[in-house]
């Protein structure tokens, strides 16, 4: 296998991305991000400093492409186009408009490209319709039994949704490409198992296991998990609920104000307060946009704006 470094760095090596395009694998070394939340802003520098990276491509013969074909479809992002990309997760309660701002994100500028929250997924688990369960009814039916298995499929799906390599369009914008998450494996832990523990349907034990395999597998798959912002989406529960009742979702029907108001208090205290206690250091940087969505946005054109420039700014400042 020959291996050609196009360029280097004498730093540590944090990260490896491999993406395999035309028959050659381009390995991609990123260095860790040092510079704070607070240093970027001070020095204007951008959230890739202190990022240095390698690429280095490799011939691989054709039993070994094969294999790396169905793995990955897509073609590979490379160069300045990953370094001026940015990961961006918007978080907010239950029925706060999420879906619905994300869409308006990326009516306005196609370089701000939305990966849904896979709830799709969980609403038909299984290899076939004959045998496909939806895990979020069951989960909201009956939350002991549940909400453990619920936590776990729902976090391998987000881990698989953040690890998607960029949408193609993406990759050729001369602007600054923004792959928006709704929702992140940091809400998983820190609003929802983290909730279903407080209120007793995740137990001590599948909690203690829960933290314990998240914890390993965001640490092996380091900063590729790790986003550059999180825009927070906040609004009062009681109009999360009317939210809710009129999107109608079948599953919800038994959601309760109290549910919503822990929900709305655990990202107060993870976003707000910053009390909730964070296990990785990268996540405790990360730049936090707080939006209020009370406001009708669909159909107010001032509030809309509003959210739009504030979006904008913060993005330009990641
Ligand atoms: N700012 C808003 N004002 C009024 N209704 C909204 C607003 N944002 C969303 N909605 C409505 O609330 C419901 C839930 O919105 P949705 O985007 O699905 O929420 P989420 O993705 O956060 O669960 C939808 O019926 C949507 O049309
Ligand atoms: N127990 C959990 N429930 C979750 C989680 N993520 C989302 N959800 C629920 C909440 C809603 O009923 C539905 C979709 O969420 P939206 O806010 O996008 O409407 O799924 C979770 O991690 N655990």
């Amino acid at each position: 296998m020959a291996l050609s470094l196009l360029s280097s760095s004498t730093r540590t090596c944090m990260r490896l991305n491999s993406y395999l395009h035309k028959g050659e694998l381009t390995v991609l070394i990123s260095l860790p991000r040092t510079a704070s939340n607070k240093e970027w802003r001070n020095t204007g520098r951008r959230a890739v400093c202190g990022t240095g990276r390698v690429h280095a491509t490799a011939q691989m013969n054709e039993s070994t492409l094969k294999g790396t074909r169905k793995r990955r479809a897509h073609a590979p992002p490379v160069g300045n186009e990953l370094e001026r990309l940015r990961r961006v997760s918007i978080e907010g309660n239950i029925a706060v408009g999420k879906s619905t701002f994300a869409k308006l994100l990326h009516s306005v500028n196609k370089d701000w490209d939305v990966v849904p929250e896979p709830v799709g997924k969980w609403q038909n688990v299984g290899t076939s319709e004959k045998t496909a369960s939806n895990l979020l009814d069951m989960m909201y039916r009956d939350p002991q039994r549940w909400s453990y298995t619920f936590q776990t499929f729902s976090c391998m799906s987000r881990m698989h949704t953040q690890l998607q390599p960029p949408a193609t369009h993406l990759l050729g914008s001369g602007g600054t490409p923004v792959q928006v998450f709704e929702r992140s494996v940091y809400s998983d832990r820190y609003i929802f198992a983290l909730t279903l523990f407080e209120l007793g349907s995740i137990n001590a034990t599948e909690w203690a296991v829960y933290q314990s395999w998240h914890s390993f597998l965001l640490e092996q798959f380091g900063q590729r998990l790790e986003l550059e912002g999180i825009i927070y989406l906040k609004a009062p529960p009681q109009i999360c609920l009317e939210r809710l009742k009129r999107r109608d979702r079948d599953e919800e029907k038994g959601v309760k104000l109290d549910y919503l108001e822990k929900l709305h208090d655990q990202h107060e205290n993870w976003l707000v307060n910053k009390s909730t206690e964070l296990h990785f250091e990268q996540l405790k940087q990360v730049p936090v946009l707080v939006l209020d969505t009370s406001g009708n946005f669909e159909e107010d054109e001032k509030v809309k704006n509003n959210l739009i420039s504030q979006v904008r700014e913060f993005f330009s400042m990641l």
